[in-house]
């Protein structure tokens, strides 16, 4: 068995980033940028006001007071020069008009009718925004692989790219395998269960920012699973759930054998998820994930996620779901015969990251991932960790803070 960090690394060098797409702007967040994109014009595009006041000259400061010649609304085009001895009401945002080089703020200003005092002078350049200050003309504003996050969108749409191009997202067909499974409406006969793996692999690669592919449920059928597989040969990426341990009918290894499929990898020190197989099959990533539904799950956020995430164009610090150092608040056991992760809550209060375990950690316990936002873990051949003692966390949904 090899362990976590070797699988991830075997699998991720398998992995390349999509071809780059048009997309619309408001569809883009969250999408990696795949050109360079440079601003078209300066910005500010004229020297502005920073404040609402009054434009002035900073070598009038020696007067008793100035006359207010005209006002100035953002979107404005000032209609005058500033001579020596004059103001003008001016906006947040407005044009500065020529010969101003400085905006005395409203609350040190004592305007009546067309006179202007004051208490302090601005010096040249107060509260002034120089055109091209925040960036210029044919400046590169965003890279390839940036991440599109609002402050990003804003920005694009202030240099007039309503549409951009992006990593296409992968598509990610999902084959559940087993005679006991039955789609969510079916009939469950007292000894059936409801392919709920596709259910919940299907929201994760949602979440991942990837297409899933629903292709339903294959029988324990060596000969259907194959056709099934070829058939979901178009997609990115497959993953097939369930059949991947040792069992009599646990086809998905022989399946892919027989397909021509190159096994990278197969069974991980961890629980849960050691029966993970990966493959590559006609230029094309296969993940066989064990039908126990966490370990299922788990496994993505371990192995697919990551995938999904550098082909989706995401620089390499942004691959793997992020780790912390976490307090447990009651202690936690394990067989110690493999790595051990242990579902529970993560949160940060007093500066301090807790770590709640929950009761169980059985693979096929549904219930149990309910309220979950991570997994703390203890090392093969450690079989225990006592309250208030600090195990590393792997963060898979939001963090509570308080
Ligand atoms: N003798 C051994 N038995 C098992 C081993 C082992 O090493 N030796 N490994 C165990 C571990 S660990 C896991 S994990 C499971 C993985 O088994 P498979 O991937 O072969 O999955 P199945 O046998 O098909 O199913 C396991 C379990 O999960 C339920 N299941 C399956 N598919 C779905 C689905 N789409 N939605 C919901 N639930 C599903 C299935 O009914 C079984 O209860 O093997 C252990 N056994
Ligand atoms: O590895 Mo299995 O996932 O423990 O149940």
């Amino acid at each position: 068995m090899i362990s976590v960090e070797q699988a991830q690394e075997l699998i991720l060098k398998e992995v390349k980033s999509t071809a780059a797409e048009r997309c619309d702007l408001l569809s883009a967040r969250n999408r990696v940028l795949a050109e360079t994109v440079y601003a078209r014009s300066d910005f500010p595009a004229f020297d502005n006001s920073a404040m609402d006041g009054y434009a002035v000259r900073s070598t009038d400061g020696d007067l008793d007071h100035l006359e207010i010649i005209e006002v100035i609304a953002a979107g404005q085009r000032p209609s005058r020069t500033l001579e020596r001895g004059q103001a003008a009401r001016i906006m947040t945002g407005a044009m500065l008009p020529s010969g101003a080089d400085a905006v005395l703020i409203q609350e040190e200003a004592q305007p009546t009718e067309n006179t202007l005092r004051f208490d302090r002078f601005p010096a040249a350049g107060a509260n002034v925004r120089r055109r091209g200050s925040f960036h210029q003309s044919g400046s590169p504003l965003l890279t390839p692989g940036s991440v599109l996050a609002p402050g990003e969108i804003a920005l694009l749409a202030a240099a007039q790219r309503s549409f951009v191009l992006v990593h296409r997202p992968p598509v990610v067909a999902i084959l559940s395998t087993g005679d006991e499974l039955v789609g969510i409406d079916g009939d469950l006969s007292g000894v059936r269960i409801v392919d709920s793996n596709q259910y919940g692999l299907a929201a994760q690669v949602q979440q991942a920012g990837a297409v899933p592919r629903l292709l339903g449920i294959a029988p324990d059928d060596p000969t259907i699973i194959r056709e099934r597989l070829i058939a979901a040969l178009d997609a990115d990426f497959i993953l097939l759930s369930g059949g991947a341990s040792v069992g009599q009918f646990d086809y998905t290894p022989k399946v892919l054998e027989e397909l021509g499929a190159q096994v990278v990898l197969y069974k991980i020190n961890m629980k849960p998820g050691k029966p993970l197989l990966f493959a590559r099959c006609g230029g094309r990533l296969v993940w066989g994930l064990p039908g126990n539904p966490v370990s299922s799950l788990f496994c993505f956020w371990q192995f697919v996620y990551p995938a999904i995430r550098k082909s989706l164009g995401y620089p390499p610090q942004r691959w793997l779901l992020p780790t912390v150092q976490a307090k447990l608040t009651s202690p936690v056991r394990s067989r110690g015969d493999r790595r051990a992760y242990l579902r529970g809550q993560l949160s940060y209060q007093q500066q301090t990251w807790h770590f709640s375990p929950y009761r169980t950690d059985n693979s096929g316990d549904l219930v149990s991932l309910t309220g979950i936002n991570a997994f703390a873990w203890l090392e093969a051949g450690a079989t225990a960790a006592a309250e208030g003692e600090q195990l590393p966390v792997l963060v898979v949904g939001e963090v509570l803070t308080g």
